[in-house]
């Protein structure tokens, strides 16, 4: 792997294995990435953030925050993070570009330090991705936000000030950042139409165990009590119910028998619920749920929303899924604009799928043949590997540093299932060889 991130490892499944056994899920990307980026707001003691994902959206978080002076480590899932020192309040592009969610330092800089100097972060393969929802919350907080080269710019003259905001679509990231905004802003914020992912709530609990005043997260309206000061925390990490939906698809494709720990029903709803209209059974047991995949799988339709609805970050595994039930399903992309991307990496897999718009229409049962495939975005990554669970032959799953971006060791935890599933690793070395032939070639063409 690279300095970006970048790596010429390869994915390689072998078909045909039912899954068996018990996997561990981790702690949840989307809630430990906002979490790290509130630790910003501590102007005293230091937190200790337990069940940390070791994922490369991590990594990226912590040089955000190393970048911002502030003094962080990261040692066998415990994060821990000292902002009490003189921050920093520019975010280059350079991490920006690497992982969207580094603009969440925005809230916490404008709230503590007053400015924020962040780069604009730019659309990705899933679609345009606008943060204007987020501009508009510190805005009707009082700040000046200019944007140019590349750049925006946030000043607040004192403090910033609370405030009713609406958003015009339950925006995961917006919520988020006007949130920590709020925590320090003078008087009350109160937020509507707001994100209501399990997510939103583990940093609510986090801030307020910081000394804020939020209530009200996990519904569609937050109220935030501004205060002085806030101080570190401890604070353990939600477990990741995307990881644990994917290994819930995955044992269902292979007609496995697979029990996924820290998979949590109250999180995983609209995902139970379709999987058990397809005919999967499924166990609530304590701290986790066992999955038994049937030989037959019923069609279903589904549309992606915001939570409580089905999660975006299933759709492309729940299509792999799809493609092996008896009949037509319908999926309806509400969320992004272009996440779709997977549909041509499934066709060359011999899946039947196709676009309307926003809709896929997926006809199966099709057998699915092993080719080679590139993974466009990080659930694509996983759902291709799912995909090649069950396909004939050997399937090979290329750009994996999307993948690295959101599981940890999904190979080894598909192996420790039975599955035939390896990572061949390219050395860095060769890997810089690559690199210095690809821009060779590069040059060649453009002379
Ligand atoms: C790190 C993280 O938690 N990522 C998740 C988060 O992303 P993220 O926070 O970026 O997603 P949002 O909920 O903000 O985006 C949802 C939709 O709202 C639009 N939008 C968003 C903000 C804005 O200011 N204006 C605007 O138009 C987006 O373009 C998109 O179409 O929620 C998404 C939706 O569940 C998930 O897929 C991502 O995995
Ligand atoms: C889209 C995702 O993440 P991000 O917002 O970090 O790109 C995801 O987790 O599927």
């Amino acid at each position: 792997m690279d300095a970006e991130g970048n790596t010429l490892d390869k994915i390689l499944v072998k078909g045909g294995k039912r899954l068996k056994g018990s996997v561990k899920v981790e702690g949840a990307k989307n809630a430990v990435l906002p979490v790290i980026a509130a630790s910003l707001l501590a102007e005293e003691g230091t937190s200790k953030i337990y069940d940390v994902p070791s994922l490369a959206d991590v990594f990226t978080m912590k040089n955000v925050l190393t970048h911002m002076n502030a003094d962080v480590s990261y040692e066998d899932g415990v994060f821990t993070a000292d902002s009490r020192g003189s921050l920093r309040t520019e975010a280059p592009f350079e991490y920006v570009r690497k992982m969207r969610a580094s603009f969440l330092v925005m809230g916490p800089l404008l709230a503590r330090k007053g400015r924020a100097h962040i780069a604009l972060p730019g659309g990705c393969a899933i679609g345009s991705r606008p943060i204007d929802q987020h501009l508009k919350g510190f805005e009707a907080m009082g700040a000046q936000v200019e944007i140019g080269n590349g750049y925006i710019e946030a000043r607040v003259k004192e403090r910033l000030q609370g405030a009713r905001i609406y958003l015009d679509f339950p925006s995961v990231g917006a919520t988020e950042n006007i949130m920590m905004a709020a925590t320090l802003a003078e008087g009350t914020t109160v937020l509507e139409n707001v994100a209501e992912e399990p997510e939103i709530v583990d940093l609510a609990n986090y801030l307020n165990a910081m000394g804020a005043k939020v209530r009200g997260a996990g519904t569609g309206t937050i109220r935030i009590e501004g205060v002085e000061k806030m101080h570190g925390a401890v604070h353990s990490i939600i477990p990741d119910r995307i990881e644990a939906g994917s290994f819930m698809v995955a044992a269902a494709m292979t007609g496995g028998d697979v029990f996924v720990e820290g998979a949590l029903h109250e999180h995983l709803r609209p995902l139970v619920a379709k999987m058990r209209e397809m005919g999967v059974v499924i166990e609530e047991q304590d701290n986790g749920m066992k999955v038994i995949g049937p030989d037959i799988l019923r069609p279903v339709d589904i549309k992606t929303m915001p939570h409580p609805g089905f999660p975006t970050d299933m759709q492309a595994q729940f299509m792999a899924l799809l493609t092996q039930a008896k009949g037509t399903s319908i999926i309806t992309e509400t969320v992004f604009e272009n996440r779709f991307m997977h549909v041509e990496e499934f066709r060359r897999m011999n899946a039947d799928v196709k676009i309307e718009g926003r809709t896929a229409i997926v006809t199966g049962p099709v057998r699915l043949q092993g080719t080679e495939v590139s993974a466009s975005d990080l659930r694509a990554g996983a759902a291709l590997i799912i995909a090649g669970l069950v396909a004939e032959g050997e399937t090979t799953v290329t750009e994996l540093r999307h993948l690295d971006r959101g599981y940890v060791d999904f190979h080894k935890k598909l192996q420790s299932l039975g599955a035939r599933v390896e990572r061949i690793s390219v050395p860095d070395t060769e890997q810089n060889e690559q690199s210095s032939a690809d821009v060779a070639v590069l040059r060649t063409a453009n002379n």
